[in-house]
Formats: structure tokens, sequence, C-alpha cells
């Protein structure tokens, strides 16, 4: 694996920010090579294995080619790799507006508290619900994001019993969002209107835009 001031990088790409409250915002997106989980429904399983190893100071330069001021780090499983911990701090003292998606499974402690932490929590159908790492709902801030990946109604209840153990209502945003292509959008919708609780529903905005198995958007 890449050594200190090393990381090996699946794609580094500008694009539209599909997910989260940031959809919508041109951002630029660096995806981290690796991933410790195999969820059943991945839509990244290139990021597993294939990359190149990049010295920070050439992925900050290439960051700074796009001239856009939001980033996002992704994977794969970003917070695999050590060197993300400088990347991220690098770019956050450069003035760039640091967003990290990363799988809930990973302690998040360590991580630079003015980075926004994207937090998906596993459910049942991923196959990796067994793997969260619960300490980590407590640390969430209200400009973290927690974030539920919702496959059949199994998921769903489950994420509505996360919701109430951890109070997440009130600590940061709550996003549902369908599995692609396996739970119904209009599905997804009833359910969460029937709640009465304020969740946000959240479609992968970038799979409507392009092609849904299109890399590098
Ligand atoms: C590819 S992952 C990378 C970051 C991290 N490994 C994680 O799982 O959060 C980025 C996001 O895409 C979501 N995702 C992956 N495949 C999906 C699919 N088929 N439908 C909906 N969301 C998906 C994941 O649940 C995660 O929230
Ligand atoms: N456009 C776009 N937005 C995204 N937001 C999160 C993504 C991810 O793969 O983590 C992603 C992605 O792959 N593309
Ligand atoms: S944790 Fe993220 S990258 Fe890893 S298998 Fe699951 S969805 Fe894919
Ligand atoms: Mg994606």
């Amino acid at each position: 694996m890449a050594g200190k001031d090393v990381l090996k990088i699946n794609e580094i790409f500008y694009s539209i920010q599909g997910e989260s409250t940031y959809a919508g915002l041109p951002c630029v997106f660096v995806r981290l090579t690796y991933c410790n989980l195999r969820c059943t429904y991945c839509d990244t399983e290139y990021a597993f294995y294939e990359g190149q190893e990049m010295g920070l100071d050439e992925i900050i330069a290439r960051i700074k080619t796009y001239q856009c001021n939001l980033v996002e780090i992704t994977g794969g499983e970003p917070l695999i790799q050590p060197a993300v911990y400088p990347l991220m701090e690098r770019l956050l003292d450069n003035g760039f507006e640091v967003l990290l998606e990363t799988g809930g499974h990973m302690d998040v402690s360590k991580v630079d508290q003015r980075v926004k932490r994207i937090m998906d929590v596993k459910c049942p159908s991923s196959g990796e619900a067994e793997k969260t790492h619960w300490p980590n709902m407590e640390l969430l801030k209200n400009d973290d994001q927690v974030k539920f990946v919702i496959g059949d109604r199994k998921d769903f209840d489950y994420a509505l019993e996360v919701l109430e153990k951890y109070n997440l209502l009130n600590r940061c945003p709550v996003l549902f969002s369908p599995v692609f292509g396996r739970l119904e959008n209009g599905q997804l919708a009833e359910w969460i209107l029937a709640t009465q609780k304020p969740i946000r529903m959240q479609l992968q905005l970038h799979k409507y835009i392009w092609k849904p198995d299109q890399r590098g958007v």
C-alpha cells in the first residue's frame, strides 16, 4: 500500500455533485482505491483495486486545475489509506471545502473537524450492516450528514430503528436513497411520507444526467 505522502487514486474528475445535501453543485471528486466492504449493490467495484499512485503535491495540483472550491473525497473506502488525512488537512489549509463520503464502518474520530463527513450506515441488504462502527454515531455534528441506502422494506425499517436509537434526526441531516435499479423511487417516497419525519429523499442525480454506469461523472 502507498506510503506517507502517496495515495493510490482510482480517478479524479469534475462533475455535478449527485448525492448529499450538496447535490447539484459543481464539485471535484477524488476517488481513492481499495475497499474493505463488498456491498451487494456497489456501483464502484472498479475502485476496489484499480488505480495509480500519486503524491499529495500532484493530487492537489490536479485539483487546483478545475478552479472549483468544493472537493469530495470518496472511493472505494477513502479512510483505508493513511495519507488521506494529510490530503484532507492540506486541502482545508488551501481554502477548499472538503466533503468525505465514508461507509460508516471506519472510525471517523481522527478526521479533521473542518471536513463535512457524509456517513453511510449500511443496511441489511448491503450484506455489510454488521460491520458498522457504532461509536461514530455519537460524533456526528450538524454539518455532517448520515445516509441510508435502502434496498427493501427491511432496510427501511432498520434505518428507522437506527435513527431512533441514536437520535440522528436531532444531530444532522438524514438522507435516504434507493438502491439504484432495485427499489422504486416512488415506493421509497411513499414510505418516507408515511413516517412524517424530516427525512430527505435522495436520488443519485448523476445517474439521471448521464448513463447510470458511466465513469468519471
Ligand atoms: C461508492 S460509495 C464510496 C464511499 C464509501 N465506500 C461508502 O460506501 O459510503 C459512495 C456512495 O454510493 C452509494 N452507492 C453505491 N452503489 C449504489 C447503488 N447501486 N445505488 C445507490 N447508491 C449506491 C454508497 O452507498 C455510498 O453512499
Ligand atoms: N456526480 C457524482 N456525485 C457523487 N457523489 C458521491 C459520489 C460517490 O461515488 O461517492 C458521486 C459520484 O460518483 N458522482
Ligand atoms: S463501502 Fe462503498 S465502495 Fe465499498 S463496497 Fe460498499 S458502496 Fe462500494
Ligand atoms: Mg458514485
